[in-house]
């Protein structure tokens, strides 16, 4: 791969295609919603209850780790499809693979809530 010289226009181009990605998600991917409307409801909640830093620390990375996994999960998806628009066994387990690193970010995000505001609520 040709090295390019460093230039902050080169980064800013960057940073704006990363937004760009970012605004696709939304565009297109109904699970980004939903992420987005969990969000919502855990900061609300984490106002409500008051949680500490610390807490906050672990709610942020718990709802970052779903939204990266999610994100990389759709990437996933439509790399399968662009390769092939046949069923193929291989296909099924890459992507159920990808589907399955979702749900385990998704239920560490869950235990992560449910050890700071179970105390806080009951
Ligand atoms: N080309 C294929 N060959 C074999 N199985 C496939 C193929 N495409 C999809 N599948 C199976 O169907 C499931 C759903 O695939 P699909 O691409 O529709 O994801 P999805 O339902 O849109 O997922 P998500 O809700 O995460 O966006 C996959 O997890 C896989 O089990």
């Amino acid at each position: 791969m040709k090295s390019q010289e460093f230039s902050i226009r080169g980064r800013i181009r960057s940073f704006r295609f990363a937004w760009e990605g970012i605004a696709s998600f939304f565009l297109t991917e109904h699970n980004a919603w939903l992420h987005f409307m969990a969000t919502v409801a855990v900061f609300t909640l984490s106002a409500l209850a008051g949680v500490t830093k610390n807490e906050l620390l672990a709610l942020v990375f718990a709802i970052g780790f779903v939204w990266v996994s999610e994100m990389f999960n759709t990437c996933i998806e439509r790399v399968m499809d662009f390769v092939s628009e046949q069923r193929h066994p291989d296909i099924k387990f890459i992507k159920d693979l990808a589907s399955g690193a979702v749900l385990v970010a998704a239920l560490t995000a869950v235990a992560v809530g449910a050890i700071i505001f179970i105390p806080k609520l009951f």
